[in-house]
This record gives structure tokens, sequence and C-alpha cells, in this order.
């Protein structure tokens, strides 16, 4: 019978195995002992059951943080997935819905059977057709991201992104808050973008894709992302958190929404930082976008402004690109705070398949966000070769200068 795992972290003053209990028959058929034989036969193969307990050592850190001394533990518990419809807002309220609110408990996983993995969409593209629309292979790519757009016009907007894409950028996303307005329309901003990209590759032969940001009223979505898409839209930049993983999955499956799509981890801010309850990052922005269908998605880096810790940053990367998955991969994008000076940083860690993404990195650069670009091109040419930053600065005065202006920070190998 198909089933879903949730593993959990949980606290309690006296029994794990009886809270473990608690909860496989609290989230799924109530009460079971005080049964007649028969209801039991019954509800049976309805029952969550306690895969395991694991007791873990005391922790001085939760006991302050509750107040009082607790038993620490890992339980895995299989809920039947006969109880509840193959989607993510049924899923979610069957194994952390009541439960969330309990607050001395952390959903860290979930594993799927293989027939429920196959009841969901993944990404359309996924990091290889992504890299053959940008025609870069076999190294990070490099993102930039619009700054202090909002109260500027189409003119200053095609001014920044020709800027950008100059500098050799392979992707230039909207901010997160850049929204619906009268200034910068989301299809202008489409139809304005498209045609200084096109300009640009002209110029260059470099490809640049635009990200805009997919906004407004949850049910006028996806009529907004199939104009985006006739207009001839690159990517849909799309605040995931702020409507539900779900409507995600629908902007997926619906076959008229042809073209990539970013989740930005705005909001997911709230859910996932406490090491003692709430929702593990590698599950939520991880192994559940990927399930739904992100094609890319950011999260903070181990090393940026809003930094996330490394295992768990590391963590999002490792479930995007697992390849055991029967699904495409999703491009990891560790942002915030990154400048050029942290490449080696980012080439170590999250390796070729990866984006490099920043504003103010690429915009904060003394040369404007052309040298930023060309700065940030640089530093991940030099991390291919494997050459340090300071060796390549001396080649490249775009590198020399953001080396000079925010450091750098070398990796041996
Ligand atoms: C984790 C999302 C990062 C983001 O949205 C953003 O705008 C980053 O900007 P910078 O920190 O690179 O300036
Ligand atoms: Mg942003």
């Amino acid at each position: 019978m198909s089933q879903v795992i949730a593993t959990y972290l949980i606290h309690d003053e006296k029994d794990l195995e009886k809270k473990a209990e608690g909860i496989a028959l609290g989230l799924t058929v109530g009460s079971w002992t005080d049964l007649p034989l028969l209801e039991q036969e019954q509800l049976r193969k309805h029952k969550g059951v306690v895969v395991s307990v694991q007791e873990l050592e005391e922790n001085e850190r939760a006991n302050r943080y509750f107040g009082k001394r607790l038993k620490r533990g890992i339980v895995r518990i299989a809920y039947p997935s006969l109880n509840f419809s193959a989607d993510i807002p049924a899923l979610l309220t069957t194994v952390f819905g009541k439960l969330s609110l309990d607050g001395e408990v952390r959903l860290l996983d979930l594993t799927f059977s293989d027939e429920w993995k196959r009841k969901f969409p993944g990404p359309r593209f996924g990091i290889d057709e992504i890299r053959k629309k940008v025609g870069a292979y076999e190294r990070p790519l490099l993102m930039s991201i619009f700054k202090g757009m909002i109260g500027r016009d189409l003119t200053y907007l095609s001014e920044q992104l020709k800027q950008q894409a100059l500098g050799g950028v392979d992707l230039v996303k909207d901010d997160e808050i850049l929204f619906e307005n009268e200034l910068t329309p989301f299809e202008k901003r489409i139809t304005a973008g498209k045609a200084v990209l096109n300009e640009v590759y002209e110029k260059t032969g470099k490809r640049t894709l635009y990200a805009v940001n997919l906004t407004g009223k949850t049910f006028e979505l996806k009529e907004k992302a199939k104009r985006a898409v006739e207009l001839g839209a690159d990517v849909l930049l799309f605040n995931v958190f702020a409507y539900g993983l779900d409507v995600l999955q629908g902007l997926r499956e619906d076959d008229e929404i042809t073209i990539p799509i970013m989740a930005h981890p705005a909001f997911s801010g709230a859910f996932t930082p406490s090491e003692f309850y709430g929702i593990k990052a590698s599950l939520l922005l991880g192994k559940l976008l990927r399930l739904v269908g992100a094609d890319f998605v950011l999260f903070p880096s181990p090393y940026g402004s809003v930094a996330l810790d490394k295992e768990e940053a590391l963590g999002i990367a490792a479930e995007l690109t697992n390849d055991k998955e029967p699904f495409k991969r999703s491009f990891p994008v560790p942002s915030a705070g990154i400048h050029p000076g942290l490449v080696p940083l980012l080439f170590r860690d999250f390796g070729i398949d990866s984006i490099v993404n920043a504003g103010g990195g690429i915009h904060g650069h003394p040369d404007g966000a052309t040298g930023g670009g060309r700065a940030f091109r640089a530093a991940i040419d030099a991390a291919l070769a494997g050459k340090s930053l300071h060796e390549a600065a001396r080649e490249n005065e775009a590198l020399r200068k953001a080396i000079d202006l925010w450091g750098a920070v070398e990796v041996t190998s």
C-alpha cells in the first residue's frame, strides 16, 4: 500500500514513543486501542504507523529555548496515501497541519513512493534545457538582479537591462519586490526587455534571458502567464511562498505555460529558520519545490547577507539535483550578498550546475553593472581554470576592481 513517510524532530518531557504514537493516530484514525476489534480491522489500512523512534542526546539549547528539560528524538511516521488526495495542500495538512501548531516539532523530510511521485510534474525544463536556452554548458550560469526599479520607468529599466546584459550575464531577473505598476507594467517589461536583449545579442552574440516577475491575484496568474508566453517572455519569476506550492504546480501543469519557472524564497523564512520547529529548508525549498515543478530555486547562500546554515543550503542543492529522482533537475541559485570574491566558495560548494546570482554585487561595481558582470565572468572562468582570483585579477581589470572593493575568499583545492 502506498504511503508517505514523514520524518520529524520531536521534543517531549517524558515519552517519545508515546508522543510519536499520538501523532500517528491523531493525524489519521484518531483513536485505536479503545475501538472494537471489528472497527480496528476496518480502519487498519487508514492508521498512521510509527516506523521508528531514535532518541537523541539531551540538548541544552533546546532545554533553554523551551524552558524545561526535554527528551529529543527523530521519529518516522508512515501515513497511508489513501487517506489524502495526491496534492500538496492535502499532504501538508495531513503530515504537518495541526501538528505544526505544536511548536515543538520540526518536519525534516518526506519520503514518497514512486507511485506517488508519478502524480507530480517536476520541472518542465530543468538544468539541461535551460543551458540550451542560454547556450552555456560546463560552467555555472551567471544571473543579475534589477535593483532600484520601484518608481522608475521603462526607459530606466531598458538601460539597466542593457548594462547588465552587456556584462555577459546569462539571465537577468526582476527583483521580487517589483509588482504590477503603471511605470513598468508586466507586459511592457516583457516587450521592452525582449527588444533590449535582442539588440545586445545582435551586438555581442550573447543570449541573455529575462525572468519577469509574475504577480497579482492567484486566480489571475494563469492568464497572465499565458499572455507572457504570447509576448515572448523567457522565464517567469514567482514568489511561490506568498502563494503556495500548489499554485506553482498549477502553473507548471498548464501546457500553455511553456516557459521556465523561477522560484523565489521570499516569505519562506516564516517556516524554516528554527532548529526546533517549522520545516527543514532542504525539504521545503529543495524536495518540494522540485516536485511541483520549479526550474530554478533561489535560496540564501551560506555566506551572503541573509546567510543560511551551510548544511541547510547544501541540502537544498542536493535535493534539487539528486539524479536518483524521477524528475528533471532544478537549478540551485544560492543568493543574497554575493560578490565576485565569493565565487570560489560558490564553485567549491555548489559546483558547475548552479547559478551565481547577484544584485548589489553587479550594480555596486565601480564600472557599473557591465563591470560587475565582467568581474563575475572572470571570477567564474578563474574558478573553472583552477586559478586564484588574485592571479586572474592581474589580467582582468573588472575583477581587480571588484576584489579591491569587496575582497576575495580564495579556496585552496
Ligand atoms: C535570496 C534572494 C536574493 C534576492 O532576492 C536578492 O534581491 C539579492 O540581492 P543582492 O543581495 O544580491 O543584492
Ligand atoms: Mg531580491
